[in-house]
């Protein structure tokens, strides 16, 4: 084929770059990823580049992007798990996507943009992505296989290992996945990934097992009975018990996969949503209460889902149970009885629930003081008699146990007597077949065999309820944690001209941002921190926030930035609110550097700690920027003194840098954000005259619009 027509080909199977959307649309609605309409379908030409496009594009669906880059050799790898993903190819100088909606390592499936799915062998387009990358490489390696005289098949073989070795350094990202975000239902999430599927397999095979199993057992003890046990006897009876092997292994594999992918679900959401946790939240919280959840949500992954497992597969054997006691002699007087059990079981299972819950809280209260004291340890050092310090512990000590005590003797009521309870219901329930004599033996034996499998079954669920129930106590904690709020829909965006007319199309001699008539209030506060508060920044503007302590310039910043939503008013950006524009987008054009108090250095290296707002693994221009910028801020001498200079791991646990140092770092960390406008609150109270020059220097050079905030 000539490459002018594998071209035309490849290009007709492609879509334009300019209609990244509807490939994005189109190809979600084939994976079945509900992609639901947040958009008005008209903002995102505010965007300049495609980056930014794609990634509201994905969040007007409700949807999740991102772009990911890999080395040389993994790229087929990656393309063939990639889906549903958008791949970047250039086709004879055309800038073209390519919608990925499925792989395997022969053929990968193409949704083209008349909705058709095609395959289309990897290595067409593994060849697109790298081809500009290999010409260069071309001429060094024919030269060298020429030289060595290598030909046919050793010199094709040659050639790839050359170049994957000379290109082994090579990332190429030019691949956007699309995936559901962390806040869809956990169901639904659980569905994409076909998870139904494997717990549907693991339970027929469960109960295909343990039919085996009685059915083992009915055939040894009907032969037993009978009294003709023979060699054919005896083989049935080893070939039932051989077939359960595999159906086990495959119970414990199915079981092993979906833990390990709702495990990864779990974690996922967690990462999501304590990173977009409201702030003023946690601190409502505290820290020690946060700490005390997240270790509990570490706790639930492990115990709900062992005792899930172990609740649904001894449920499947109650049930077996229960048929075969139905089956056996005084079958209805057994499953006569066994509402008393179940109640029993009620009684037992709600005091361990109730024992436990206080117990939870009471343990969460305790991790939270001793977190409390930790924090303030050296200011009570300092400010408190040490007659003082331990007040109050003994109590809470006392009340902790007491808890601790209630829960156990709950715990150990419902795993010692719940089962032997059962055993005894059963026992009684056969008492009048024993005392008539006029049953058959093998009627009793299969009664029995019922009783003992119900008490198998019933310790089963024993292990897994208490499992379960820890699980649930801590998820009724840290369900605030896992709970992600589903974005709003998109509003019409709203351009506003300098003279506040609302107008459709942001244009020239616009403020950079517009706040008109704010209005935000703390919670459970009576008097508004920002009340009728109004604004205009220009491109260019640098602008000094003034005011008395507690007047609410830091909340001002806060809103600004995103941190805190507005209750009331307008705030725009290049003439768009935040929803419009998107939370990614809006952190790209307003960069802050909060009080000293809401800033944080991170227990990692120096240049991550600058850098950590741009992108990282940083591009090598970032570093030379990071460097340059350190040095108008007179970090230089700083990053001399420190033994790994930018890679000096700083923070708690590392480089303990000075005050006047952490202002410098965090003014540097969000110039680096290259944002339109900079918010800097108190940045500079803590520098000397001739830092505090040097700094204010720096910071007008290298922004482009700026507030800052500051006491005269
Ligand atoms: N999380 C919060 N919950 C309740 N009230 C708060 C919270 N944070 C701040 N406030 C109150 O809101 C008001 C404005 O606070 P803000 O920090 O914005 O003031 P500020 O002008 O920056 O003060 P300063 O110059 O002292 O830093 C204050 O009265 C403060 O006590």
């Amino acid at each position: 084929m000539k490459p002018e027509s594998s071209h035309s080909q490849l290009k007709s199977l492609c879509w334009p770059v300019n209609q990244a959307n509807s490939a994005l649309r189109a190809l979600a609605q084939q994976a079945g990823l509900d992609p639901v309409d947040l958009s008005d379908g008209t903002n995102s030409e505010v965007l300049s580049d495609l980056e930014a496009h794609l990634l509201f594009g994905a969040e007007s669906l409700d949807l999740k992007i991102e772009r990911v880059s890999c080395k040389y050799g993994e790229l087929e790898q990656l393309l063939v798990r990639a889906a549903p993903a958008l791949v970047r190819l250039r086709v004879a100088d055309e800038e073209l996507f390519v919608a990925l909606c499925g792989g395997s390592r022969r053929y990968l499936r193409v949704l083209t943009p008349s909705l058709q799915v095609v395959k289309l062998r990897p290595q067409i387009v593994l060849s697109q992505l790298t081809r500009a990358h290999e010409a260069l490489q071309h001429q060094r390696i024919t030269d060298l296989l020429d030289s060595a005289s290598i030909v046919g098949r050793r010199r094709i073989r040659a050639t790839s290992a050359l170049l994957r070795e000379n290109l082994t350094e090579l990332q190429i990202d030019e691949c956007w996945l699309l995936r559901l975000p962390a806040h869809r239902p956990f169901l639904q999430q659980l569905h994409h990934r076909r998870q139904h599927i494997r717990f549907l397999s693991m339970m027929v095979c469960h109960t295909l097992q343990m039919a085996l199993f009685m059915a083992s057992w009915w055939l040894i003890g009907y032969a037993v009975l009978e009294g003709s046990i023979d060699t054919g006897w005896l083989a049935a009876w080893v070939l039932l018990l051989i077939t359960q092997i595999p159906l086990s292994m495959l119970t414990a594999r199915l079981q092993g996969s979906i833990s390990l992918e709702t495990g990864a679900l779990l974690k996922q959401r967690l990462l999501a949503s304590a990173l977009r946790i409201d702030p003023l939240k946690v601190r409502h919280m505290g820290s020690g209460q946060v700490l005390g959840r997240v270790y509990d949500a570490e706790n639930i992954e492990a115990s709900a889902l062992q005792g899930g497992f172990l609740l649904l597969l001894g449920g499947v054997e109650l049930v077996l149970a229960s048929l075969v006691l139905f089956l056996g002699v005084g079958g209805p007087v057994l499953l006569g009885i066994l509402p008393i059990f179940l109640l029993f079981a009620f009684v037992l299972g709600r005091a361990q629930y109730l024992s436990r819950r206080r117990w939870t809280s009471d343990r969460l209260r305790m991790t939270h003081r001793l977190i409390e004291k930790m924090l303030g340890h050296r200011t009570r050092l300092v400010q408190q008699p040490p007659a003082d310090w331990h007040k109050g512990e003994d109590r809470e000590q006392e009340e902790y146990l007491q808890s601790s005590a209630t829960m156990d003797g709950t715990m150990t009521r419902l795993i010692a007597l719940l089962p032997r309870f059962w055993l005894l219901l059963g026992v009684v329930g056969l008492m009048p077949v024993f005392v008539s004599g006029n049953s058959e033996s093998a009627q009793i034996a299969v009664a029995l065999g019922g009783v003992l499998l119900g008490y198998r079954a019933v310790l089963k669920c024993m292990g897994g309820f208490t499992s379960a129930l820890s699980a649930l106590v801590a998820w009724e904690k840290v369900r605030e944690l896992f709970s992600l709020e589903t974005p709003a829909k998109r509003v019409t965006s709203t351009a506003v001209k300098a003279n506040g007319d609302e107008t459709s199309i942001p244009g020239e001699g616009q403020p950079l941002c517009y706040i008109r008539e704010l209005y935000f209030c703390y919670p459970d506060k009576d008097k508004a921190a920002l009340a009728d508060c109004n604004l205009s920044i220009y491109p260019g503007d640098r602008l000094l926030l003034q005011g008395a302590s507690g007047s609410g310039k830091s909340t001002l910043a806060n809103v600004i930035t995103g941190v805190q939503k507005p209750d009331n008013g307008l705030l725009l950006i290049h003439g768009y609110d935040r929803t419009s524009i998107g939370a990614e987008h809006w952190r790209k054009l307003v960069a802050s550097a909060p009080q000293f108090h809401e800033n944080h250095v991170l227990g990692d290296s120096f240049l991550f700690n600058l850098l950590m707002g741009d992108e990282w693994p940083p591009k090598p221009e970032s570093v030379i920027r990071a460097y340059s910028i350190c040095d108008e801020l007179g970090l230089t001498p700083l990053l001399k003194k420190m033994p790994a200079g930018m890679l000096q791991t700083v923070g708690e646990m590392g480089w303990r840098l000075s005050h006047g140092e952490m202002s410098r770092l965090f003014i540097a960390r969000a110039i680096l954000q290259n944002a339109e406008l900079l918010v800097l609150d108190e940045s500079f109270a803590a520098l000397d005259p001739e830092n505090l020059r040097q700094s204010f220097q720096c910071v007008r050079k290298n922004s482009n619009s700026l507030i800052v905030i500051a006491h005269p």
